[in-house]
């Protein structure tokens, strides 16, 4: 290799400087990513965007520092995650971020335009989503009034199709791990793209499921298989799309949801309306015109599939979009979801403690794995 072409190809292996290396089972050095044919931008292009990284720019901040708004001379808008140096598990999620969606392209995917590694400034660039995230409309009052039911039902099924690439189609394949209503981006024409993959895993040839005593996801969203053992698949993200699907039918968070004196959660709320031949009154009523019904039913009964407790008896993901699409005609009557029959420990009073571990968005739940 010439010194020219060494230099490039060093540029573009992005790195965490601190010391040791670790490296997985593989000898892979977790430190290092290459990030081959993704553009890379300058430091002072991406100062000179952000308005030189101004808090008015500010649009939030993820767990691995703050996302910026900019734009570049031509007009074209970017947002810009900006690794801060203080957090080491942010250091990580950032890592994988770039490793994992720098080989990914979909429409329902977020777009990562490209990448700084300037010194100690490191920062990924994306494609800049004007309506923020699905969480911002569903859970407010005034706002959730803009998402018909036609607009919900494109927001699913760009998800689901999102998902299935992410499971079946995408060379490697990988496991999302933190599907939540915040982590779906929406464009102008509020299509979603689902982000944020600082939690995701890559799974190789026939792996089909995975270990870890690190339980990183979103209290709410993780399946009992995933939250109490560590093992997570393709249907721990497929219990994750049923609350997603549940709670853009009713828009109800899943967590802090409260009905009555009684504290239910919207998976128990949903499965109450269920066994009592009800379930309409799921239904957020901004959306109920009855012409819709038997689509908006057929919805919840998927979602209500997914969120089932036990593993084999959720559908996949191919399985999914044949339902929401009817081409699978006669759906199977769901079981008890997860998280319904007894207090458990994620829907108790310890799960306060579990709040308060929260580092902005995701918990360690390593002692629920017993390790
Ligand atoms: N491409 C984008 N376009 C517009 N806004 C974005 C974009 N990416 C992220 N944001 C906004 O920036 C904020 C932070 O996003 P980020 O993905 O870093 O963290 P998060 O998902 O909110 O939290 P966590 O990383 O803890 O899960 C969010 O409020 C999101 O709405």
């Amino acid at each position: 290799m010439s010194k020219r072409n060494a230099l490039k190809e060093k540029s573009r292996v992005l790195q965490l400087d601190r010391g040791e290396a670790d490296t997985t089972a593989s000898g892979e050095n977790l430190n290092e990513v290459k990030l081959h044919d993704l553009p890379l931008f300058s430091f002072s292009k991406l100062a000179n965007a952000t308005n030189n990284f101004h808090s008015a720019n500010k649009l939030g901040q993820g767990g691995f520092g703050p996302v910026y708004k900019g734009e570049f001379r031509d007009g074209k808008e970017i947002a810009v995650k900006r690794l801060s140096k203080a957090s080491r598990q942010g250091a990580e999620e950032f890592m994988n971020e770039a490793k994992v969606i720098s080989h990914l392209q979909h429409r329902n995917l977020v777009r990562l335009l490209g990448c700084c590694v300037d010194g100690e400034e490191k920062m990924l660039i994306y494609e800049y989503m004007p309506n923020t995230s699905l969480d911002v409309f569903l859970f407010d009052p005034l706002k959730r009034q803009l998402l018909d039911w036609r607009k919900r039902f494109n927001i699913i099924e760009g998800i689901s199709r999102g998902l299935l690439y992410l499971h079946r189609d995408s060379r490697p394949r990988i496991i999302h791990r933190d599907l939540k209503a915040s982590n779906i981006l929406l464009d102008e024409e509020l299509n979603p793209k689902i982000s944020d993959f600082g939690m995701a895993r890559i799974f190789g040839g026939k792996q089909d499921q995975a270990n870890t005593i690190k339980v990183v996801g979103t209290y709410g969203y993780m399946s009992p298989e995933y939250a109490m053992e560590g093992r997570f698949s393709e249907k721990s993200d497929v219990f994750s799309f049923g609350v997603l699907l549940l709670e853009i039918v009713s828009s109800r968070k899943n967590t802090g949801f409260y009905h009555d004196e009684q504290s239910l959660s919207l998976l128990r709320y949903a499965w109450k309306l269920w066994n009592e031949n009800n379930i309409f009154a799921l239904i957020d009523p901004v959306i109920s015109d009855p012409s819709f019904h038997s689509e908006i039913l057929r919805c919840i009964q998927v979602g209500l599939l997914c969120v089932q407790e036990f593993v084999r008896d959720r559908p996949t993901m191919p399985t999914v979009i044949s339902m929401l699409n009817s081409e699978i005609v006669d759906l199977p009557t769901p079981k008890q979801p997860a998280f319904t029959e007894t207090q458990n420990a994620l829907d108790t009073e310890s799960s306060e403690q579990i709040r308060e571990n929260r580092s902005v968005n995701y918990v360690t739940i390593s002692v629920i794995g017993g390790r």
